[in-house]
């Protein structure tokens, strides 16, 4: 059997023409210019397909509106696609913390938020994750504050950002996690996928299945980007 790897590409839509339909008939026209830079600076990163898919950003951007987000947190911050459009989108006096390792790519970015005037809104940590949100739980304010979260990190973690998130996000907030059809190798049979896929892969597949059978969240999985999950916190 050929390998279904090679046929691997960011987007699910394995039809490169109806994901560039998509992109060019619904995505591109709204996406503001600032978005449009980001994408463009991310272009130059050896890790740029690490970027959130700019029609996955659409849909989060319509989450926070559709559940008026002013207090978010993010955990995988990369360039910033991700972290610009949900500034750009709260209000003015919303906030968001921004949680990653790696301070570099966040800085490739840095010059957008600043052109953006969104500065004020971020509050990026530069922490492993895990460690920055025990934080945060710490102080009892923080508890059931949050209204959105996107999760978009390291994909062993998920099970733990999760029970943190539900500390965190209160009852009607969102959580959002990134990457939940892992380039769709969940449906491929395990001897197809590339062996840099496959630990990645088996952690989203259990994640699945584990979010699947919470009854403390509503879900819906949405095949766009890289497949994302959208849980209303019950
Ligand atoms: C897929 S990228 C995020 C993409 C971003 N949402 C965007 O729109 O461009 C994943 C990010 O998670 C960060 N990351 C991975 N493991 C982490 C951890 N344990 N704690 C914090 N950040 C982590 C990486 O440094 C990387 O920047």
């Amino acid at each position: 059997m050929a390998s279904l790897s090679t046929s691997i590409s960011k987007g699910l839509l394995h039809s490169p023409e109806l994901r560039e339909y998509m992109l060019e008939t619904v995505v591109y026209p709204r996406e503001p210019e600032l978005l449009k830079e980001i994408r463009l600076i991310t272009s130059n990163h050896p890790r740029c397909l690490m970027a959130t898919a700019p029609e996955a950003g659409q849909l989060i951007a319509l989450l926070l509106k559709l559940t008026n987000a002013k207090k978010t947190i993010e955990i995988g911050v990369f360039t910033g696609y991700s972290l610009v459009l949900t500034a750009l989108t709260i209000p003015d006096d919303g906030k968001i913390i921004a949680i990653d390792i790696d301070r570099d790519a966040y800085e490739m970015g840095l010059p957008i938020i600043k052109k953006a005037n969104i500065e004020h809104k971020i509050n990026f940590i530069q922490s492993s994750a895990l460690s920055a949100l025990d934080e945060l739980l710490n102080k009892n304010d923080n508890r059931g504050s949050f209204d959105f979260a996107f999760i978009d990190a390291d994909k062993v973690s998920y099970q733990k950002y999760h029970e943190r998130m539900l500390e965190l996000v209160k009852v009607g907030g969102i959580i959002v996690y990134d990457n939940t059809l892992w380039f769709g190798t969940v449906a491929m049979p395990e001897e197809c996928v590339k062996e840099t896929m496959k630990p990645n892969r088996q952690h989203i597949i259990e994640f699945n299945k584990f979010l699947a059978a919470d009854t403390r969240v509503q879900i819906s999985q949405v095949p766009i980007g890289d497949g994302i999950t959208i849980c209303w916190r019950l």
